[in-house]
């Protein structure tokens, strides 16, 4: 990612097209691509779900909704309030339609329901000119249409309080680790510990070691020195592309399910296994096709549904957010914050870190550079504020 993004940026192209940038950057990375952008004087197009990167760099937003574009001016942070009053204004006006369109029906006057239609339209059609003169920048808003109910996508995840364990749940203690075939990567001195309700936010650049590092707590690596205590009924639930990657692709995401999960309440276990995997947003017509043909991004919410099926103490996320949407980040910090166990996150999206480490009490942010983890660091804010002050010298030169 960061060879392909300096060759695009090296040959100062007039209009720069990134699709999703900060997916494979450590935060550092991500900061210095913004503050570079910030700098960039030519037209840049961006997709992404990253928020605070686009608050950061966008001036415009254009929103696929519908199967439309629509078109908002300002950062990321005024398309949403922009997008919520348009919501609003436009279930408002369907209310209206749909009241008048009922009693027209029900009057059975066939002239009249088509008065009542063509009367919209030519709302509809009179306020797209309007709009258009006033120089607002919805251009491609559809005119002649008759109000339609705005239809809002919404997923939401949860993950179930943990039953209670006697701490500590995980600790390692002055562990080293190095692999076999890599005499010159090591991590060592490495003391760290997790209990219920503890918040984690591992950073650190590429390469340093926070995947092993989580490997490490996960005890799927074992340190060559120091001891781990792990609490005997301790459950972890792992998200990491590794997890995506594993899914069974010729099953299906119930069959899958039902397979790791089959103690299900209700009368029926497949509708209670298809109600949780509608909640953590993949569409019913999913939930019946093999692994295989879905997403990315569909892929990772079967892992999350099956974390959460899991009832884990303490959730391992590495790099969660790189293939959700905005909403599904949104839906997964709330549901972190709600969580009652641990959770410890490797991110580069600097909005759920700071969600996550909202609480600085019970949040800890853990450094991974130079062969060892640093635990000193007071909070996440200041971590990014230090490692702020450093880009803006390094860009300036
Ligand atoms: N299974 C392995 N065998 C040998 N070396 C490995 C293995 N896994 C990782 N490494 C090496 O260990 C070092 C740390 O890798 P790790 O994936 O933990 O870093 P990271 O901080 O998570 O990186 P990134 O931010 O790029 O995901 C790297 O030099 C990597 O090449």
């Amino acid at each position: 990612m960061r060879i392909s993004l300096a060759r695009a940026l090296f040959v100062q192209p007039t209009l720069l097209l990134l699709d999703e940038p900060t997916n494979h950057l450590d935060l550092r990375a991500v900061l210095w691509l913004e503050e570079y952008l910030c700098r960039w004087k030519k037209t840049l197009v961006v997709v992404s779900h990253d928020r605070d990167f686009l608050n950061t760099v966008c001036t415009e937003i254009i929103h696929l909704h519908d199967q439309k574009l629509h078109f908002y001016r300002g950062n990321f942070d005024d398309f949403e309030s922009g997008y919520e009053q348009r919501r609003k204004e436009m279930n408002k006006k369907f209310e209206i339609y749909d009241k008048q369109v009922k009693a027209a029906k029900r009057s059975g006057n066939r002239v009249q329901q088509e008065k009542v239609k063509d009367r919209a339209k030519s709302n509809a059609a009179k306020e797209a000119s309007k709009n258009k003169a006033k120089g607002k920048v919805d251009e491609n808003e559809p005119v002649q249409e008759a109000p339609k109910k705005w239809r809002d996508y919404s997923v939401e995840f949860h993950f179930p309080e943990p039953t209670e364990l006697t701490p500590p749940l995980l600790q390692l203690i002055e562990i080293s680790f190095s692999y076999p075939n890599r005499p010159d990567f090591r991590l060592s001195n490495v003391d760290v510990g997790i209990d219920m309700g503890t918040r984690v936010a591992i950073v650190g650049p590429n390469g340093a070691g926070k995947s092993t590092l989580l490997n490490l707590l996960a005890g799927d690596l074992v340190p060559t020195e120091g001891e781990v205590r792990r609490s005997q009924k301790l459950r972890m639930g792992r998200y990491s592309q590794h997890f995506v990657d594993l899914l069974t692709m010729d099953e299906t995401p119930v069959q899958y399910l039902l397979r790791l999960h089959p103690y299900q309440e209700g009368l029926s276990k497949q509708e209670a296994v298809r109600a949780k995997l509608g909640k953590f947003g993949l569409p019913s017509h999913n939930h019946l096709t093999p692994i295989l043909k879905l997403s990315g991004g569909q892929k990772a919410r079967v892992v999350f549904t099956s974390i959460s099926m899991s009832k884990p103490h303490i959730l391992l996320l590495d790099e969660p957010t790189n293939h959700l949407d905005m909403q599904s980040i949104d839906a997964l910090a709330d549901a972190l914050d709600e969580f009652t166990g641990g959770v410890v996150l490797v991110s580069h999206d600097s909005r759920l870190i700071s969600r996550v480490c909202e609480d600085e009490e019970r949040s800890q942010v853990w450094v991974v550079d130079n062969g060892t983890v640093i635990t000193s660091v007071t909070s996440f804010d200041d971590y990014k504020e230090e490692l702020m002050k450093e880009i803006k010298a390094e860009v300036d030169e």
